[in-house]
C-alpha cells in the first residue's frame, strides 16, 4: 500500500503541520512504552523540522534521537546531519546527552566498520518509533540512490554508502528494510522540483528507479508535500 498523502499550502504550513505531529506521534510512543525514538533525517525540510519541534510541547527526557542517514565526515564538520540537528534543536533542549544516538563519523574506522558498528547500535536500540526521511528530486530516500547498490540491500541495517551522487560522497544509511521496520515512516518533501518525485513515491515504480517509492512503516507511511511538490498527484 503506498503512502498516504496529505498537502499543505506551503513549505511553512508543511514544516509547521509536521513538528505538530511529530510532537503528537512522541507523545503516544512515550505514552505507550514510557520513551519514544525517532529517526530524523538530514536535508533542508527534516532540519526546518527540527527547528519547529524545539517550539513543540515534548518531554525531551524521554525522547531518544538516532540518523536515518549520515554523512560519513568529520564528527564536527559542517556536513554532519547530526551537526545540523544539534544546532537547529538538539543544543537547545534538555534532551539527555546519552539519548542521543550519532551515526558514526569518520574517525580513522573504515565505512564498513562504521556501518556494522551502525547496525548493532540500532540493533541495541529496538523499534523505531518514526523514521524521518526526505526526497531527494532524483527519487532518493535517506542516502539510498536509484541505480545504486544500496537499494538492493537486504535486512534491517545501516550500509555504507560510497560515490554518493548527492555530496558528500561516503554516508551511511537505513536500508529499506530498516525504514520498513519502522512503526510510522514519514516522507517530507517540498518545492517544484519534488513534484515527479512525489508522483512516483505514490506509484509502482522498482526501488532501483525510485527508492522514495518504497518507503514503508509498520503501521503508518505518509507523504507530507507542500502544494509546489504535489503538484502532479493534487
Ligand atoms: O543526508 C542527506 O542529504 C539527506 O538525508 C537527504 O536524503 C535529504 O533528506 C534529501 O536529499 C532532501 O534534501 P532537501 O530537503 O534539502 O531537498
Amino acid at each position: 500500500m503506498s503512502a498516504e498523502l496529505h498537502v499543505a499550502a506551503d513549505r511553512a504550513a508543511l514544516v509547521a503541520d509536521a513538528a505538530d505531529r511529530l510532537a503528537a506521534a512522541i507523545a503516544d510512543a512515550i505514552a505507550a512504552r514510557g520513551r519514544a525514538l525517532v529517526a530524523v533525517t538530514g536535508g533542508s525540510v527534516g532540519i526546518e523540522l527540527l527547528a519547529a519541534l524545539g517550539e513543540r510541547d515534548v518531554d525531551w527526557e524521554r525522547l531518544h534521537v538516532t540518523w536515518s542517514d549520515e554523512r560519513y565526515v568529520a564528527a564536527d564538520s559542517p556536513d554532519r546531519n547530526a551537526v545540523q540537528a544539534r544546532e537547529a534543536l538538539l543544543d537547545r533542549v534538555p534532551i539527555p546527552a546519552d539519548h542521543v544516538h550519532e551515526l558514526p563519523a569518520a574517525d580513522g574506522t573504515t565505512l564498513d566498520q562504521a556501518a556494522l558498528r551502525a547496525t548493532s547500535v540500532l540493533e541495541w536500540l529496538g523499534p523505531v518509533d518514526v523514521t524521518l526521511l526526505g526526497v531527494g528530486p532524483d527519487a532518493h530516500i535517506a542516502s539510498l540512490f536509484p541505480g545504486m547498490p544500496g537499494v538492493d540491500e537486504p535486512g534491517e541495517r545501516v550500509i555504507a554508502v560510497r560515490d554518493s551522487p548527492k555530496p558528500p560522497p561516503e554516508r551511511l544509511s537505513f536500508t529499506l528494510g530498516a525504514i520498513a521496520a519502522s512503526e510510522r515512516t514519514w516522507l517530507i518533501v517540498a518545492g517544484a522540483d519534488k513534484a515527479e518525485s512525489v508522483r512516483l513515491a505514490l506509484g509502482d515504480a522498482d526501488a532501483a528507479t525510485a527508492p522514495v517509492a518504497h518507503a514503508r512503516g509498520r503501521v503508518e507511511t505518509l507523504l507530507l508535500a507542500d502544494a509546489e511538490a504535489a503538484s502532479l498527484v493534487a
